[in-house]
């Protein structure tokens, strides 16, 4: 083992009560919302297909050009409350907000830069009031702090003289000042989503990593940082060069999800996967057609799958530049909240059951329970699902989770293995079965 000085603090999953709760919660919103939203992936008549919010790369915009969309901000279709009312819809139980993208401007008052919210024609914090709106849902906050800043003179891709090293450290210095200001001036916030720190510039610094993560934790006691954040004195990310994980947990999975049998060991540690509506789009992009756009049970699927790993979803939505949010956003929230609404026991405070993966669907458990739940997407046409059960336990009985006065019959056709027999009908959407179950011990 190496000895080291900006590597994992520890070692485990958190079992404070603010991770317990982070951890319970398994399904969040993300909002990816800044000036990109104005343009939304399209430029002087051009559309591009690459991600919305990296449309100044994609159209090789300047800086100057793409700073002055900060005078056109003015959400006249913003309403926070009915955001947070629809994600409530939703059933997710907390939301991660861009306050700050790539692009450098500040979705909030900073002290620290003119580029930001005070000075466009909204004026207003338009961070408070959807924190706000939120926290008054029920929903906890997150906060998205992209490290990379194409907006700030002194961010910088490597370094590579002394000039390189006196800038980036200013620009460290206001980073960490911006993320103090965050996390004091909104004291709900609950943990801080980490993002544009791949550069060698920020791998080179892995002690402001370290740095920023106490500072954030002593303000704001309980606050959860992700693994992204995160760089040891080898620059290594995520893990250091120990093999542990650094920051409350991992945060690599981004458009994917890790493989039920060949990323198992993911249910030993905190982690959540991140995922877009469309192939590749975070913020708004006006033309959803370029790409598969993904339906509301693809998408439940990918929570249900997350959630039998141990593991959040956390679901994007990319509100337009009036601040309304398009159809197709809300028809998945409506689609997904509903089956939430009758089925969310088997997401909310449930991790991984230990069982191996089947091919009908996927098990969670909630914690300390003795049932199983069987969230069913792939219904065998002999109506038979197949259960292979760790060496000890028995299945007893088993109905569907909307029928308990109805039982399924259990079927034991070998040693730790039976068949469960499903009516044989259409089912139009995910079919969750409780059974309960004695583990022998
Ligand atoms: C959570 C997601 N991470 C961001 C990215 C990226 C990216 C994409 C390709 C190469 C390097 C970095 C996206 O803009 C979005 O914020």
């Amino acid at each position: 083992r190496l000895e080291l000085k900006y590597g994992a603090q520890y070692t485990g999953k958190r079992t404070d009560a603010a991770m317990n709760k982070w951890r319970s919660n398994r399904f969040g919103q993300f909002i990816h919302w800044g000036l990109y939203a104005i343009p939304g992936g399209v430029w002087n008549g051009k559309t591009y297909n690459y991600a919305a919010e990296f449309l100044k790369s994609s159209a090789h915009i300047s800086t100057a050009t793409w700073d002055s969309l900060m005078y056109k901000f003015n959400p006249k279709k913003f309403n926070a409350k009915e955001w947070a009312k629809m994600a409530k819809k939703m059933g997710v139980k907390y939301m991660t907000i861009t306050t700050k993208h790539h692009e450098g401007f500040c979705l909030w008052p900073s002290r620290y830069t003119d580029f930001n919210i005070s000075n466009t024609p909204y004026k207003k914090d338009i961070l408070k009031e959807i924190v706000d709106a939120y926290n008054a849902e029920g929903i906890d906050v997150n906060f998205y702090y992209s490290v990379l800043d194409w907006h700030n003179p002194d961010w910088r891709y490597d370094i590579k003289s002394k000039e390189d090293s006196i800038a980036f450290r200013r620009y460290l210095d206001f980073a960490e000042n911006q993320l103090k200001e965050l996390a004091t001036n909104y004291p709900t916030v609950k943990a801080f989503w980490f993002d544009g720190t791949w550069d060698a510039s920020v791998k080179k610094n892995g002690w402001w990593t370290l740095e920023v993560e106490k500072m954030l934790k002593s303000v704001r006691p309980g606050v959860i940082i992700n693994s992204r954040l995160r760089a040891d004195d080898y620059g290594s990310r995520h893990k250091d060069s120990n093999g542990e994980l650094m920051g409350d947990y991992e945060s690599g999975y981004e458009r994917r999800l890790p493989d039920p049998v060949k990323d198992i060991k993911v249910t030993s540690w905190d982690w959540e996967a991140c995922m877009t509506i469309p192939e590749n789009q975070w913020g708004y992009h006006q033309d959803w057609s370029i790409s598969h756009v993904k339906s509301p049970l693809e998408l439940l699927e990918m929570l249900v799958h997350a959630t039998s790993m141990g593991g959040n979803f956390l679901l994007n939505f990319g509100p337009k530049g009036d601040g309304s949010i398009r159809s197709e956003e809300q028809n998945i929230a409506k689609t997904i909240g509903d089956w939430m609404a009758v089925n969310g026991q088997v997401i909310y405070n449930c991790d991984y059951a230990g069982l191996k993966k089947q091919d009908w669907g996927y098990f969670t458990r909630e914690k300390g329970s003795n049932q199983l739940n069987m969230v069913i997407f792939n219904v065998p046409v002999s109506g038979l699902l197949h259960v292979d059960v760790p060496k000890g336990m028995i299945l007893k009985k088993a109905h569907f989770l909307t029928t308990p006065g109805q039982q399924i019959k259990v079927e034991e056709i070998a040693k730790n293995q039976y068949l469960l027999h499903m009516p044989i009908k259409l089912y139009t959407s995910p079919q969750v079965i409780v059974v309960e179950c004695d583990n022998g011990k």
